[in-house]
């Protein structure tokens, strides 16, 4: 093993608690750490899914071509792994999530779409009998599907898609056209080339008259040339700001039948005749949607992770400027503004694994009551799945560029892996709804809940909103505190956004109209809401620890404090104009926020430690465990393809006769 930098080492001797007993608390237990190593050791120690070149250094189509090299060596260990009894669902997980799949897929997997919503559609909305003929197929990969929803014209609001499929009752088919430019898909993963079969958002006409958007499975490709169908127009849309390798394609119809059983039947049907039968809930066509949304949170928490890793043990190597005079330059994180660039993060990612693991087991509760068609827990969800996929994403994003900043020059290099992971994190701002468009949706159910308080207590995730008005409590040094005022901040901004849109359809506005004049108000609200929410779940979680030492306990209550405060400090002037907080809190705050800086700085290494990420996942020069930033740096340079010959050949062609001009 290399030898490790002596800053990490002196820092790794600071910690004050067992790394390997937080490990095991963030994994879930020793047993599934021992798990997850083994399957990292399984796939990240095999030679075929290494490259030989970095994919930066690959033209786009060589990008694709080892994407698909690899997912193909990918999927198939998955299989074996599942075969063999190991690992369940998390292997999928893990490879799709944004630890193991990035590692191995920098610029995205293309085949990602058929496990996280071709699979989960058909498993969703296909009734018994279209599962039992899909779902072997779609599992063990004789088939590839994605989920083309989006079009060019359309990809928020979905009710205005324009793709048709029109029932012919006298041949039992479907008619698929694309009757204009804007209604060709654009953007689903994997449609460019990979996918031979989809899962299409159509809007269905039978007998004359549309019923709205519904999924249909169609076949894109020939399965055995690849070709695609005849009336099928298909192609990938071109270079992204990230996920290169993921081939986002397009795709038209012309006149393409495909039969009637295609469309997935679990909740809407057509019969044979053309009669078309509906679902107690037009939204129930939307829960891939939401499946997707529930996942992502978790992908947050991930990317954050390995971003922090990064950043924090880079700060602990590097060494700048003289903080006292004729001192040794000081380790940059020992700079208080550097702590305050890094810890809120490490905080935030704890924040975002406990309230993503929440909103999995509701999503599981909920999920389960459709099956028995029970509705009544799917609009809770809905919000609070919503809210927390956009400020998850909206952090994420945020924080991996703050802390590729952290890291000054070094940080723009691709070798950072920071500017690929932020092309990651910023994508999940857009994906899966837009995430204003998102927030809007959860302001929807608020509002709906502050004009209707009757059912309130029975509803966890907003039940502090009948009382949370009127809390006024003075200034406390307390997470309880903290969190009592962002409820108040949180209640007053849904109150004065449902006032102010009641006052505009007083002075006669129509509803929409007021509703948009107040949308950024609305926003806001559902913003604060889901603060609440994170700061919730962490502080429950870290109080429901019974089984852990005294020292954990002691570093995750001093996370759990950094997160509020610098959750309360990001939103002061809220604090100042909806709660009895005054200027003397603020300042007490602020001091409390250094106190926390201060305590966490001996830790802050151990704790990203416990993160527990290997090198080949963090994929960076400046966050190996070895901390030899520099040799690794250097490294990378050599393998630039301009650093394979002395003089390039563009010397002869341009430069020598233009330097000869200039004589
Ligand atoms: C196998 C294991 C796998 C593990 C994986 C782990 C790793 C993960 C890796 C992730 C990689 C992911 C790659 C994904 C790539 C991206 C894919 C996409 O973008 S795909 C494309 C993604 N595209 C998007 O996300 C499009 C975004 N747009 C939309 O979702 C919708 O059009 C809309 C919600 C904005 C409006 O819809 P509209 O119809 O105009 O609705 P209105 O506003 O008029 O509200 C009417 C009523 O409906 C209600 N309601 C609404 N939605 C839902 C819901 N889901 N449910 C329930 N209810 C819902 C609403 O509350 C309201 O109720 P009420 O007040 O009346 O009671
Ligand atoms: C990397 C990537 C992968 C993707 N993969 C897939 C895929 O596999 N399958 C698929 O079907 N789609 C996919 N998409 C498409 C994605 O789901 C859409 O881009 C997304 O839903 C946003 O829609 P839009 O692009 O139409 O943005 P728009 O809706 O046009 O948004 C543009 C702006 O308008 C604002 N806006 C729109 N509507 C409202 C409103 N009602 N109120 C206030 N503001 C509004 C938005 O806030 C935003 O600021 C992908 C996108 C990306 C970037």
């Amino acid at each position: 093993m290399a030898k490790i930098n002596e800053d990490l080492l002196k820092e790794r001797k600071k910690c004050s608690f067992n790394t390997a007993e937080l490990t095991h608390l963030l994994d879930g237990g020793k047993d599934k750490t021992l798990e997850r190593r083994s399957r990292e050791h399984f796939f990240l120690d095999d030679p075929e899914l290494r490259s030989k070149i970095p994919s930066e250094y690959l033209s786009h189509k060589e990008k694709y071509e080892e994407a698909i090299r690899k997912s193909c060596i990918l999927f198939r260990k998955v299989q074996e792994l599942q075969e063999a009894g190991k690992g369940g669902m998390d292997n999928y997980r893990e490879i799709l999530g944004g630890q193991l799949g990035s590692a191995i897929l920098k610029d995205g997997n293309p085949i990602t779409l058929h496990y996280v919503m071709f699979i989960p559609t058909i498993m969703g909305q296909g009734n018994f009998e279209q599962q039992a003929e899909w779902i072997q197929k779609a599992w063990t990969c004789s088939i590839i599907g994605t989920y083309a929803q989006t079009e060019l014209g359309h990809g928020t609001f979905i009710r205005g898609l324009e793709t048709t499929a029109t029932y012919d009752p006298k041949t039992e088919e479907f008619v698929l056209n694309s009757p204009t430019l804007t209604s060709y898909k654009w953007w689903p993963g994997g449609l460019g080339h990979s996918a031979n079969f989809a899962i299409v958002v159509a809007q269905l006409y039978t007998q004359g008259k549309c019923h709205g958007i519904h999924p249909f499975i169609v076949q894109l490709r020939d399965e055995e040339t690849h070709m695609p169908m005849k009336g099928i127009k298909i192609g990938e849309i071109g270079c992204k700001l990230g996920m290169n390798s993921t081939n986002n394609g397009y795709l038209g119809f012309e006149n393409y039948r495909i039969p009637r059983t295609n469309l997935l039947m679990k909740n809407n049907k057509v019969l044979p005749d053309g009669t078309y039968v509906k679902s107690p809930s037009s939204k129930l066509t939307y829960g891939t949607m939401i499946f997707v949304r529930v996942v992502l949170v978790q992908d947050c928490a991930s990317y954050m992770k390995k971003a922090v890793t990064i950043a924090t043990r880079y700060s602990a190597v590097r060494h700048q400027s003289e903080m006292k005079p004729n001192c040794p330059e000081p380790q940059i994180i020992d700079y208080v503004t550097q702590q305050y660039k890094l810890f809120p993060y490490i905080a935030m990612s704890f924040a975002f694994q406990y309230s993503a693991s929440w909103l999995w087991d509701i999503y599981n509760n909920v999920t389960g009551e459709l099956e028995s068609g029970q509705l009544e827990n799917l609009p809770e969800l809905h919000a609070l799945a919503c809210c927390l996929k956009a400020v998850g994403t909206a952090d994420c994003a945020a924080g991996v560029e703050t802390l590729r900043l952290a890291c000054g020059g070094h940080g723009y290099m691709t070798a950072s892996n920071l500017p690929s992971t932020y092309g990651l994190a910023t994508a999940m701002c857009t994906y899966e709804g837009e995430n204003t468009v998102l927030l809007l949706q959860t302001a929807r159910y608020l509002i709906k809940i502050w004009q209707n308080k009757k059912n309130i207590q029975k509803l966890p995730t907003v039940r502090y909103l009948d009382n949370a008005l009127f809390n006024n409590r003075s200034y406390e040094k307390s997470v309880s505190w903290i969190l009592s005022a962002l409820q108040q901040v949180a209640a007053a901004k849904i109150d004065l956004a449902n006032k102010h849109i009641n006052d505009r359809v007083r002075q006669g506005k129509a509803y929409e109209d007021a509703w948009n004049e107040t949308s950024i108000e609305l926003v806001a609200a559902a913003d604060a809401h889901c603060r609440t929410f994170l700061l919730d779940i962490f502080n429950l979680t870290v109080n429901n620890f019974q089984l852990i030492s005294p020292e954990l306990k002691a570093v995750l209550t001093d996370l759990l404090e950094l997160y509020a405060v610098h959750t309360a400090i990001r939103m002061t002037g809220d604090l100042l104009r909806f709660t009895n907080t005054i200027g003397k809190d603020v300042e007490a705050l602020q001091l409390w926020l250094e106190e926390l800086l201060a305590k966490i700085r001996p830790n802050a290494i151990g704790i990203v430690d416990s993160f527990d990420i290997r090198d080949e996942v963090l994929g960076s020069a400046l966050g190996a465990y070895d901390g030899n930033v520099y040799e690794r740096l250097f490294a990378e340079a050599q393998k630039s393809p301009l650093n394979q010959e002395p003089v390039n050949k563009s010397f002869g062609l341009y430069l020598k006769p233009f330097l000869k001009n200039n004589l």
